[in-house]
């Protein structure tokens, strides 16, 4: 099956390619396309660049050009839960838009006419990562992820957007992946790491923990590309 692998960093993207080792690359439409073979499968990888605009352009390329007929997205996110901490992985059940906002119109919050406030993520993939988790002796949270254009690094913000859609993670890019994904009817899954809470430590704590967290959420990504 041709899968695709998204991530919005190139930091995200690059313990994948690190493990793959063998990969062609093509330039399209602003990004660099990573093409692969693993575990029998065919693999399109791409970093989108930051934010809902550049992600979603991502997945629908990966969809409407490359025929990826599953979208898994590996990085990383900042932590609202009080249960998780930096380095654990989270795995969305449902996504929403923080910073969306037509309420004026009597909406609420995150709500756009003819769509849905939370996207359900895909419950197939939910379930064999649930499997894979305990094989690989890791916890695996499940919950809800907040997406918005913003670095979120105020315990204000981060509260709000708890308090508001019950999130559990927060990050820019993942309910815009999962919209596409949706009306394009290809399964996906969100996988996030956690670098930082979110809070006035983020910028310092993201810079410390990019790296080591996109290589856990990386490694997961592909135990999930072998089982597929
Ligand atoms: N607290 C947080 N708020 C919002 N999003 C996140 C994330 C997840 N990613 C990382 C990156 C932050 S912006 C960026 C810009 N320049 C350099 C690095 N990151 C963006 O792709 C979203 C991790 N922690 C987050």
């Amino acid at each position: 099956m041709k899968i695709a692998i998204m991530g919005a960093m190139r930091e995200e993207i690059e313990p994948i390619l690190a493990a793959l080792g063998n990969y062609t690359i093509e330039k399209y439409a602003g990004n660099i396309y990573y093409h692969a073979e693993y575990a029998g499968h065919e693999l399109i990888i791409a970093y989108s660049k930051i934010g809902k605009v550049f992600s979603a352009i991502t997945a629908t390329i990966m969809l409407e050009r490359y025929g990826a007929k599953a979208l898994l997205f590996s990085g990383v996110a900042g932590g609202i839960s009080k249960d998780l901490k930096i380095g654990d992985l989270i795995m969305a059940s449902a996504l929403c838009q923080h910073d969306v906002d037509i309420t004026a119109f009597g909406h609420p919050e995150g709500f756009i006419p003819e769509s849905f406030v939370m996207i359900e993520s895909d419950e197939d993939m939910r379930s064999l990562a649930s499997e894979i988790a305990v094989d690989m002796g890791v916890d695996l949270y499940e919950g809800i992820i907040a997406t918005g254009d913003q670095f979120v690094a105020s315990s204000e913000r981060k509260e709000w957007i708890e308090k508001t859609f019950n999130a559990d993670a927060l990050e820019m890019e993942g309910t815009s992946v999962a919209c596409v994904c949706q009306n394009f009817g290809v399964p996906f899954f969100i996988l996030r790491a956690i670098s930082d809470a979110a809070d006035g430590d983020a910028g310092m704590d993201f810079d410390t923990f990019l790296k080591s967290s996109a290589q856990v959420s990386a490694k997961f990504i592909l135990e999930m590309v072998k089982r597929i």
